[in-house]
């Protein structure tokens, strides 16, 4: 393997159990949704060929993915692309027309109600876009809400609430209601609601999209230092590729319906599978997101090779300084394994956006 030709891991290799595993799901809203999974013929159609015929639209096709425990999974997607229907087939909110959904290796297509409900109050928690927050109780109580329908007595939930609370930076808010806040302040209840719970997964649809845009960063930073904190596996749709990159320990991209590619901000940036992908990341600053292992070369037989050493997963922007500053190429080592060099030919051309035309 040249130093060009980057191995990029199998989705899930060498990971833990996935904590969700999801498989050849399908869902059709329409007459006879049922039969079009079945369908190799109608399977083949676009989705407005689908519509034509059938009069269904096919909001997801033939998905397929799994999460890892503690990861930050992001579906990302234009409006309409299936995102918000995908992930609530996960809890069957949207009962799926076919396929496999797995949590902790557990058919959730196969629970009872009574399963299923228990999945949702314990296991599952949602934060929407719209924040879905109770007018006439107070910030604690809108917290301690989901806690107080599981029977969790009064002491115990006020206690729990009051640990989120701090969590999630609405200390000082506890007594207001929720028309006293702002947006932003209201998505912090929302997120402490969420996690009021102890859920094994947050699921999280476009939660920030209502916000302007500063307000949006401090919630996105909120969700890093969150994940940070208590590590929970996080799924998270999006439409905004800028929010996927920042919280994102993987992206999955999705067009009408259909997955078009799962992979790490560098993999989308750097070896994007088709056009719609490329497009969709050509503004992306390459130097925040590439890392060494992207731009390095072989070394040629004059390059001197007694430059300091970087990892390959280390970001071009970390990188610049102590490349630039190096007299020789730095190397790019792996447990001790030279992978490949690094001068300021190459972090110039990423720093200066030309590397992807060269
Ligand atoms: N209940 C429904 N009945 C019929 N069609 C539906 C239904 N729900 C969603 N759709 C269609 O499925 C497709 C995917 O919708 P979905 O809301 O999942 O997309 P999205 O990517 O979440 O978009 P947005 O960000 O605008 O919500 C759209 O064409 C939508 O019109």
């Amino acid at each position: 393997m040249t130093a060009q030709e980057v191995e990029v891991d199998p989705v899930g290799a060498g990971q833990p159990d996935p904590v969700i595993s999801v498989r050849d799901v399908w869902k059709v809203f329409g007459p006879k949704a049922s039969e079009v999974p079945k369908s190799p013929e109608l399977c083949a159609l676009s989705r407005r060929e689908l519509m034509d015929r059938t009069g269904c639209t096919a909001a997801v096709r033939d998905v397929g993915f799994d999460v890892a425990p503690g990861e930050v999974f992001v579906v990302m997607g234009l409006s309409g692309s299936g995102k918000s229907t995908l992930v609530r087939c996960l809890t069957r909110l949207v009962e799926p027309t076919s396929g496999q959904v797995l949590f902790e290796g557990e058919d959730i297509l196969a629970a009872d109600e009574k399963r299923l409900r228990d999945l949702r109050r314990n296991k599952f928690s949602m934060v929407f876009q719209h924040f879905g927050l109770l007018p006439h109780r107070r910030v604690l109580d809108n917290i301690s809400y989901g806690l107080e329908i599981r029977g969790v007595g009064k002491a115990e939930r006020a206690k729990r609430a009051m640990e989120v609370v701090d969590l999630v930076g609405l200390s000082g808010y506890e007594k207001s209601y929720p028309d006293q806040l702002s947006g932003g302040m209201q998505q912090r209840v929302g997120l402490a609601r969420a996690l009021a719970g102890d859920p094994d997964v947050l699921l999280f649809d476009e939660p920030f999209s209502a916000l302007d845009p500063l307000i949006r960063r401090d919630m996105q930073n909120e969700v890093v230092r969150l994940h940070r904190e208590v590590g929970k596996t996080m799924l998270f749709i999006t439409h905004d590729l800028s929010e996927a990159l920042k919280l994102g320990d993987r992206i999955l991209i999705m067009r009408d319906g259909k997955v078009v590619q799962v992979g790490t901000g560098d993999e989308l940036v750097g070896a994007p599978v088709d056009d719609y992908v490329r497009d969709f990341v050509r503004d992306v600053p390459r130097a925040n997101v590439l890392t060494l292992k992207w731009i390095m070369r072989d070394p040629r037989p004059d390059d001197v090779l007694d430059g300091p050493e970087l990892g390959p997963d280390v970001v071009v922007r970390d990188a610049t300084r102590a490349v630039l500053a190096a007299a020789a190429p730095v190397k790019v080592v792996r447990d001790g394994e030279l992978l490949g060099i690094v001068g300021d030919e190459e972090i110039l051309a990423v720093v200066a956006g030309q590397e992807a035309d060269a």
